[in-house]
């Protein structure tokens, strides 16, 4: 909707209401079509200004909308009669004004901004491009280069970047409606054509060619495979070298291919999943609106290595205060410098002053006495972690809650070693923690609502999309990550280069294929935690890591190259070789290849040509099938979790909406049928064979993602 008054006599102030964002729903399109012909026909009206209600100008078209048939009028004639009109229209942008609202600002004669307004044209990060005309306004605004930065990005500005651009005309930090009413009241009358963009020509560039040249390159490389950021800089070249009339229908051109594609899907569906994650659930029927967080003002983080410093960092920026405890007083030191280059150089980079005052250093466990919630973040071993929560729960005064910040350990076991386990969360934080925006919070058997409702609210406030997840080996992120890289392995068993998997997986979209991301974080951490397991442990009399283990097959290459003192990047040798230890190009090696063929004869393997598409199948479905046995045990509440686990903790390509939502895409039953197929082929492998939830749910007749909450529920009994 949209409401009309007058004001002062003369000035129409047309107001968009559609909470919270007032997003341009057909309702609010067709209020604005409306209000904006009234004060067209009113000769009382000299002058418009359009705002919105709440203080919230507008946040673009109704996201949801796009999924449905398309009603109400469109938008592109209707801001183009908002730059024809005869009477001069201002815009009023508080709080937002993104995608299809700058878009309708841009229409408009004038832009007047609140100091804290936000505004962007964020179209691409949902697989789309600015297409009411904000891909052929903006850069006749500000120029090519800026216009494909924000275009390409879909970055949002402050009113203060805005400003310097030449997006808005004026920034102010009083009511804005109230500075725009008087302003458009003082340009009642004047001419208008030097007013609308749609008649500027576009600035112009040295070197237009090289220009768009460069920035398809730039896309191309940061893209994965997004076919959006791609379409954004052919509209925008589109704007700098044809007319205006033309440059639009190549826009709407280039949007009809992005609107139906599969990747708008995908990242719509981000989009949401982002959102839907923070209204988490608990097998008790506890949930996010019903359960009050605990107040946290005061913090603690114990161990201050490279996680627990990021967790310092992120904690610190979010306002919260900080005891940071690290027993080794050189270490203490190294850390308290570290911290503080972190805060000035993320300080640097916000526009802001570093808050490091907000943080006391210690060596002793005394000062966290008297702290809300404390982060444990020591080495990933059991029995430290359970000294460290003992002498926690010795000093802590009572009701603080206890987080410990592990990748997979098991929370109830820690829990139960202190005398309050419903004060004690998991917090998996993903480095660097002060950059990764993932945050898995695991709830144990006893963990209270309020405790997993406080770590949720704490993960908001430091920025990170919280996902709350059951407690099992791996958690939910991990856990899937296991039969992943058991493929991967597997496959170099049988005839696979580490190149071929990596490249495989690289053109699907990840940032880093599975060998090249373990040997940046480091092949031995793996090889730890299987020695710990004990499966890389020699058979005594074979003197060999055997290749069967509990009757399911097992891959020793990564141990056995561990043994070689071939860690990964940082000993400069590991799946590929270094420059040096420390370098970070990847190069094949020979060394590889010689090792795999005698690994292979010693255990009369014949090598095979291995094609990509088994990889991506074995790899990827294996992993997937494991999402479904999270699901089905209630360890992941829903599809949407696992996605953004995936896509914000593991590089899964947004464009592909995460591991559950491929799924849907590829098709539940192709995704058994493969499963099946390669687990005939490999018997010994469980991980490949389907899991009841999947199976269940094929039988059904493949029900589409948003519908599979709904049939868990009550497959949940049965299976
Ligand atoms: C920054 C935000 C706005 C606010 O953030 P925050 O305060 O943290 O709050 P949130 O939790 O994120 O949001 C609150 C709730 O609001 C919902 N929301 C937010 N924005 C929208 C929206 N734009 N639409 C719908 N709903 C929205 C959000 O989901 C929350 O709901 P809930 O509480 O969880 O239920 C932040 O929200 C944000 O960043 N929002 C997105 C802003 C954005 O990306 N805007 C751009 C939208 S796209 C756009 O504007 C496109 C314009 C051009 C359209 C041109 C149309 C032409 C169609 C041509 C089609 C041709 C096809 C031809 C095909 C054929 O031939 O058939």
């Amino acid at each position: 909707m949209a409401q009309f008054s007058r004001v002062s006599g003369s000035v129409g102030l047309i107001t968009l209401q559609n909470p919270p964002v007032n997003a341009l729903s057909a309702a609010v399109r067709q209020g604005i079509v409306d209000t904006v012909n009234k004060a067209l026909q009113e000769p009382e009206v000299k002058s418009v200004v359009i705002c919105g209600q709440n203080k919230v100008f507008c946040g673009g078209a109704d996201i949801k909308s796009f999924r449905g048939v398309m009603t109400g009028p469109p938008l592109i004639p209707m801001i183009h009669a908002i730059e024809a009109s005869t009477k001069p229209v201002v815009a009023a942008i508080e709080g937002i004004a993104l995608g299809g609202g700058l878009e309708l600002a841009l229409a408009c004669h004038y832009r007047i901004s609140h100091t804290k307004a936000r505004l962007g044209l964020p179209e691409v990060t949902l697989g789309l491009l600015p297409a009411a005309a904000g891909s052929q306004r903006l850069p006749r605004l500000i120029g090519i280069t800026a216009a494909l930065d924000l275009i390409t990005t879909g970055r949002h500005v402050t009113a203060a970047e805005a400003l310097q651009l030449g997006i808005v005309d004026h920034v102010t930090d009083q009511n804005t409606v109230d500075v725009a009413l008087k302003f458009a009241s003082s340009v009642a009358g004047k001419p208008l054509d030097a007013r609308r963009i749609s008649l500027y020509p576009c600035p112009p560039s040295d070197d237009t060619d090289a220009l768009f040249e460069e920035a398809m390159q730039r896309v191309r490389r940061s893209a994965r495979g997004a076919i959006a950021p791609v379409a954004c800089v052919q509209a925008v070249r589109a704007a700098a070298t044809l007319p205006y009339a033309q440059g639009l229908e190549r826009e709407k051109e280039l949007m009809a291919t992005l609107f139906t594609s599969g990747q708008a899907r995908a990242l719509q569906y981000s989009f949401f999943a982002q959102r839907a994650v923070g209204r988490w659930s608990m097998p008790s029927g506890a949930q996010w609106d019903t359960v009050e967080p605990l107040p946290v003002q005061k913090t603690a983080v114990i161990g201050l290595g490279t996680m627990g410093r990021g967790i310092v960092v992120a904690l610190t920026q979010a306002g919260f205060s900080v005891v940071a405890v690290e027993t080794h007083e050189k270490q203490l030191t190294q850390a308290k410098q570290a911290i503080e280059e972190m805060l000035i150089r993320g300080a640097k980079r916000r526009g802001v002053t570093p808050e490091h005052d907000t943080i006391t250093y210690s060596h002793s466990m005394e000062p966290v006495a008297n702290v809300d919630l404390v982060i444990e973040a020591v080495f990933e071993d059991m029995v430290l972690k359970e000294k460290v929560f003992q002498q926690l729960s010795a000093v802590c005064k009572p009701g603080t809650l206890l987080c410990t910040n592990t990748s997979g350990l098991d929370i109830d076991h820690l829990a139960s070693k202190t005398p309050n386990p419903e004060l004690v969360v998991g917090m998996h934080f993903f480095a660097p923690a002060h950059v990764m925006k993932l945050l898995e919070v695991v709830y144990g058997r006893q963990s209270s609502p309020r405790a997993v409702a406080t770590a949720m609210q704490l993960g908001k406030k430091m920025g990170k999309v919280s996902v709350a997840v059951g407690n099992c080996l791996g958690f939910v992120g991990n856990r899937m990550l296991k039969p992943y890289m058991n493929q991967a392995f597997f496959l170099l068993e049988e005839g696979a280069s580490p190149e071929l998997v990596d490249q495989a997986l690289e053109e699907f979209g990840f940032i880093m294929g599975p060998f090249r991301m373990s040997d940046l974080s480091g092949i031995d951490v793996g090889w730890r935690i299987r020695k710990e397991e004990g499966l890389a442990v020699p058979d005594q009399r074979t003197g060999q890591i055997p290749r069967m283990q509990k009757g399911c097959r097992y891959s020793p290459v990564g141990d056995l190259i561990c043994e070689q003192g071939r860690f990964g990047q940082k000993t400069g040798q590991g799946w590929y070789r270094y420059d040096k230890p420390g370098g970070r190009v990847a190069r094949p090696d020979p060394w590889m290849q010689t090792f795999l063929n005698q690994y292979r004869a010693t255990h009369g393997l014949v090598p095979r040509r291995i094609d990509p598409k088994e990889v991506l199948e074995r790899c990827l479905y294996a992993l997937i099938n494991e999402g479904f046995q999270t699901l089905e045990e209630g360890i992941a509440a829903a599809p949407e979790d696992i996605d953004v686990i995936y896509v914000f903790g593991y590089s899964w390509p947004q464009h592909r909406g995460g591991p559950m939502f491929y799924a849907d895409m590829v098709g539940l039953e192709k995704i058994m049928d493969r499963l099946e197929h390669y687990h005939q082929a490999h018997p010994d492998v469980p991980s490949l064979q389907p899991c009841n939830l999947l199976r269940k749910l094929v039988a059904i007749g493949s029900p589409p993602i948003h519908k599979w909450s709904q049939v868990m529920k009550t497959l949940r009994s049965q299976l």
